[in-house]
């Protein structure tokens, strides 16, 4: 088989996406909009985005933090409200009329600022009912939070416990399982139906979670859902690349600051906007499945979204692309995932 050096393929999207606020969206808003011409802009913010006028006002600042010209400028976020156990079901029919094109869940404790997310799932049945009726999508965190189910396995649990019921009461409902990190989603998602899909980050196609404890704590590996084992990886890979419509890009970049990585307690979230598409192109080659990145990375997404596929290209070449040690965020500094190793496809 041959190796090719270039890849041209239809300018992709990132479907899960943290881009902060203030300083540090400035900061990291660059990298994702010379890459991809949308993303989901997460709302997970302090405070969280629960209300449409919220939407509007992050959305309106993200379009300022925008390259003025050149490549970037015409980005263009994809708004999300956070779901709480009170959003009330007729802000789903102002959110639909503002463009707003999804909800996200997080169980409350979950994960990152999800302390106002959802204690109980069948306290927002009201409002998942609006969503289904609008037409909106449910993005959804799938972790259980009970303190007694081990760490590696509260994804599994959560597919048992919320998302199986939540399914059977929402037929139609179209639901993102965000993130997902086991065997055990890989092969729910792609048994679920046509109404279901998932996103799969770069980290957890590339590293199992030895990549945590290699030669000591590696705390810019540490996101959640953490890491699994090889077994779930190989899982991951599998169906990114099966060509199934239902599994796409989504990095799920989660800037922090590096003295907050690097702390007695460190946040979750990998910082890899700065080479997404690299990262991507690295885990498809190991497989011999770069001719599958395109459909994953530019096409499903859109499509399960109801969304029109962009026009326009990237392209990847094989030149050798050394990540900087830290990049600058605020008054602080970042480290990228892989900071300072040298990685083979770069962006042209
Ligand atoms: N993935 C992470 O580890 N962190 C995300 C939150 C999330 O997506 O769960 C963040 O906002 O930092
Ligand atoms: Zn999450
Ligand atoms: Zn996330």
């Amino acid at each position: 088989m041959s190796t090719p050096q270039e890849l041209t393929f239809t300018r992709p999207d990132d479907w899960h996406l943290h881009l902060r606020d203030g300083a540090a969206l400035q900061a990291v808003l660059p990298h994702t909009a010379r890459q991809f011409a949308r993303a989901i802009a997460m709302p997970n913010l302090k405070p969280p985005v629960t209300t449409t006028a919220q939407a509007m006002a992050y959305r309106e600042r993200i379009l300022a933090a925008r390259p003025k010209d050149g490549p970037g400028a015409d980005f263009q976020p994809l708004m999300v409200l956070y779901l709480t156990d009170n959003t009330p079901p007729d802000e789903i029919a102002r959110a639909k009329d503002a463009g707003v094109v999804a909800v996200k869940m997080y169980p409350a404790g979950a994960t990152t600022n999800s302390d106002a997310g959802v204690t109980d799932v069948r306290k927002t049945y009201k409002t998942l009912e609006a969503l289904q009726r609008h037409g909106l999508l449910l993005l959804v965190h799938g972790e259980v939070t009970e303190g007694e189910i081990d760490v590696f396995d509260r994804e599994a649990v959560f597919i048992d416990r919320v998302m199986s019921p939540l399914r059977a009461a929402f037929p139609e409902l179209k639901v993102v399982f965000e993130h997902i990190t086991t065997k055990e989603a890989a092969e729910y998602v792609a048994e679920a139906g046509p109404h279901t899909a998932a996103t799969v980050t770069p980290q957890h196609l590339l590293y199992n979670r030895n990549a945590i404890f290699t030669g000591g704590l590696r705390p810019h590996y540490y996101c959640l859902p953490v890491l699994k084992r090889e077994m779930h990886r190989q899982a991951l890979l599998q169906a990114a690349t099966s060509g199934s419509p239902r599994f796409f890009l989504g990095t799920d970049s989660a800037p922090h600051a590096a003295q907050l990585k690097e702390n007695s307690v460190c946040g979750a979230g990998c910082f890899t906007a700065p080479a997404a598409l690299e990262l991507y192109a690295e885990a498809f080659e190991a497989l011999g499945a770069l001719d599958k990145l395109e459909a994953f990375a530019s096409f499903h997404g859109p499509d399960f979204y109801g969304l029109p596929r962009n026009t326009g290209t990237v392209t990847l070449r094989r030149t050798p692309l050394t990540l900087p040690e830290t990049l600058p965020f605020g008054d602080a500094v970042i480290k990228p995932l892989r900071a300072g190793e040298t990685l083979a496809w770069s962006l042209v």
